[in-house]
């Protein structure tokens, strides 16, 4: 296994128009299931727009993914996003993040397009016109505006995607926290929905196990076992990363798959 692969500074090369001040501030972070750690420690601070997050699986992404989105509470330390604590500002974390997992049938509720998009609107406290008149306008930007009346059961599982992709951005987040979202999708599905996604202004963080979803991002993160493993510029993290994973994909150990 490699170990301290140093951060290689990615705050150098970030793109001047990615550059915020401080918005992702994640001190000491852990998180504990039955008195296993599943995050040991974690420190990240950032201002880059996109982000990515890799590591094998169960090296801890998901987990952080929610602790970012506020969905678990934190065993110890501090998770702060644009200013705020996710898990115990749940009003404020509702008006700046939007979540999108894996699998759409997870998130979605409602049986009819127009009601499951205005759904989230209506949690962030808009009134039914308000939320009626931002479905429209997300349906109108991505050219589905006859989904309107559409029964969900009747989409195909990209098309869920794109769904959630819409209930999200409607929504105005300033993050979207993207666990996996692209998987299971044709070639054409994926990357469309990944534009759909990076045309908005909004900042992106991105688990993913394809490394090519993230080679143009500003920052990656490689977790390992819970643990920060190294950070920085896409173009030397991703070239680690695959060195690695090709050596250990030699090997025919899965005491990690095994858990
Ligand atoms: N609620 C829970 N109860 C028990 N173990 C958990 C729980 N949540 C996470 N874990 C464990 O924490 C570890 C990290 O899980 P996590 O889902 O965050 O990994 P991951 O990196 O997202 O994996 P993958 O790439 O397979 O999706 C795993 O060993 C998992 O079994």
């Amino acid at each position: 296994m490699v170990i301290g692969i140093p951060s290689f500074g990615a705050a150098d090369v970030l793109h001047p128009a990615r550059k915020r001040p401080a918005f992702l501030d994640v001190e000491d972070l852990v998180y504990e299931v039955d008195g296993n750690r599943v995050l040991d420690r974690m420190n990240i601070h950032s201002s880059a727009a996109r982000i990515g997050l890799i590591g094998r699986n169960g090296s801890g992404k998901s987990t952080l993914a929610r602790l970012l989105g506020g969905l678990l509470e934190p065993s110890s330390g501090r998770v702060t996003i644009a200013g705020l604590n996710p898990w115990h500002d749940r009003k404020g974390a509702l008006a700046t993040i939007g979540i999108l997992f894996q699998n759409p049938d997870r998130q979605i509720i409602f049986p009819i397009v127009e009601e499951e998009i205005a759904f989230g609107l209506r949690q962030q406290g808009h009134s039914r016109e308000e939320a009626e008149r931002r479905t429209g306008e997300i349906l109108a930007i991505f050219g589905k505006t006859h989904w309107k009346d559409a029964p969900i059961s009747c989409l195909s599982q990209g098309q869920k995607h794109l769904l959630c992709m819409m209930s999200v951005l409607a929504m105005r987040p300033k993050l979207v926290i993207a666990d996996e979202p692209f998987a299971g999708l044709d070639i054409p599905t994926r990357r469309q929905i990944k534009r759909y996604l990076e045309m908005s202004e909004c900042g992106i963080i991105l688990v993913t196990h394809d490394l090519q979803d993230i080679a143009d991002y500003d920052e990656v993160y490689w977790l390992d076992r819970g643990k920060l493993l190294a950070q920085g510029h896409p173009d030397d993290v991703l070239r680690c990363y695959s060195k690695e994973m090709n050596r250990q994909g030699e090997s025919d150990d899965i005491a990690i798959l095994a858990g």
